[in-house]
């Protein structure tokens, strides 16, 4: 389990419970870097310690993040024998992106997102449009078009109908050539002359134009500080003793994520009734599944977003709830 923050929300939603699952946290993004307290090399090297164990390693970094620092690992001389790397997907919150969340023009948190989302799309072999079930054919031709014109790069799009992807059209693509794929170097669907023309060259990572960008050196510090986390970014846990009134706080929490340029809240609260909910909110796209229930567990929100105050956040839920959050 990746996340962004500090605190692990997706790790009590997955089912553990069948025989020979482990779960393990690496917190704060994906930090592939290497080097002492590396959790992200560490683990892979745990994971070649069972080679025998399984077939597939499907590496999900944070939605925040773009996963060169990841491929520059896996390409090092420490892990390209043990390791094939496959495919690089970039998965679309559709809606999204037809809005315009991704477009340049907007405030700073636009731009950071859609800067983001062309470095991830840059680095993808795979595009997946996901979030589509509410959407009609035209729409899909359009969130399409607009991939092919950022990215005319990506081998494939994919549609995931309420987030199902079959696990052929993501697993042993095998769209980087040999076992020591030390190069990134593969040819291209799309035009003849587009085939005979190699990818960016993601095996030195240097010098190539990143988008907007002009043309820049990659080392791995550079990538770390541009790329895996604009630093504007950041997360914070709020908390509340008291039980929750769901429809207003959901209510609330979605004025919250218009107001303030907020990414993502998830997390757990228990209402009047003692049923646990979990919450998750997209922009302000908000919904709560029910969730285990667990007597001692705090309420508890996650808030992700581009310079997000806290305490303005803390005024807004003190505004509008009965409830103490902190
Ligand atoms: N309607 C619909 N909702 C979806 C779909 N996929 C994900 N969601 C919902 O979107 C919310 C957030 O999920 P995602 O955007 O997939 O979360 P994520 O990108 O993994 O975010 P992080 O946890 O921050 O990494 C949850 O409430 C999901 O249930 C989909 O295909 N259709």
């Amino acid at each position: 389990m990746n996340e962004f923050g500090e605190v692990s929300i997706d790790a009590p939603l997955l089912d553990t419970r069948e025989e020979g699952v482990e779960l393990h946290d690496v917190h704060g993004g994906l930090l592939a870097y290497g080097g002492e307290g590396d959790a992200f090399t560490a683990t892979l090297r745990a994971l070649r310690g069972r080679r025998h164990a399984f077939d597939h390693v499907l590496i999900e970094t944070s939605g925040l993040a773009v996963p060169t620092a990841v491929m520059v690992t896996l390409q090092t001389p420490e892990f390209a024998d043990a390791f094939l790397l496959d495919a690089t997907l970039v998965v679309v919150d559709t809606p999204l992106l037809l809005e315009g969340a991704f477009s340049t023009g907007g405030d700073a948190a636009q731009a950071s997102a859609a800067s983001v989302f062309d470095a991830q799309l840059e680095y993808a072999d795979v595009a997946v449009l996901n979030k589509i079930d509410g959407l009609d054919d035209a729409a899909l031709l359009q969130a399409e078009a607009d991939v092919r014109y950022r990215a005319p790069r990506v081998r494939f799009l994919e549609l995931a109908y309420g987030a199902r992807l079959d696990t052929q059209l993501t697993l042993g693509l095998n769209l980087h050539g040999t076992r020591r794929a030390v190069t990134h170097a593969a040819p291209v669907s799309g035009t003849p002359s587009d085939l005979a023309a190699p990818l960016h060259d993601h095996t030195t990572l240097d010098g190539h134009s990143h988008g907007d960008l002009d043309a820049h050196v990659h080392s791995l510090s550079t990538h770390q500080h541009f790329h895996e986390h604009d630093p504007g970014w950041q997360s914070f846990r709020l908390t509340s003793p008291e039980p929750q009134d769901l429809p207003a706080l959901l209510k609330t929490v979605q004025n919250v994520a218009r107001v303030f340029p907020v990414l993502r809240v998830k997390g757990f609260v228990g209402d009047a009734q003692g049923e646990r909910h979990a919450v998750q909110a997209v922009r302000s796209r908000i919904e709560a599944l029910p969730a285990p229930a667990r007597a001692d567990a705090p309420n508890e929100l996650i808030f992700i977003g581009y310079h997000v105050s806290r305490k303005k956040v803390i005024e807004a839920l003190q505004k509008a709830l009965p409830q103490v959050w902190s």
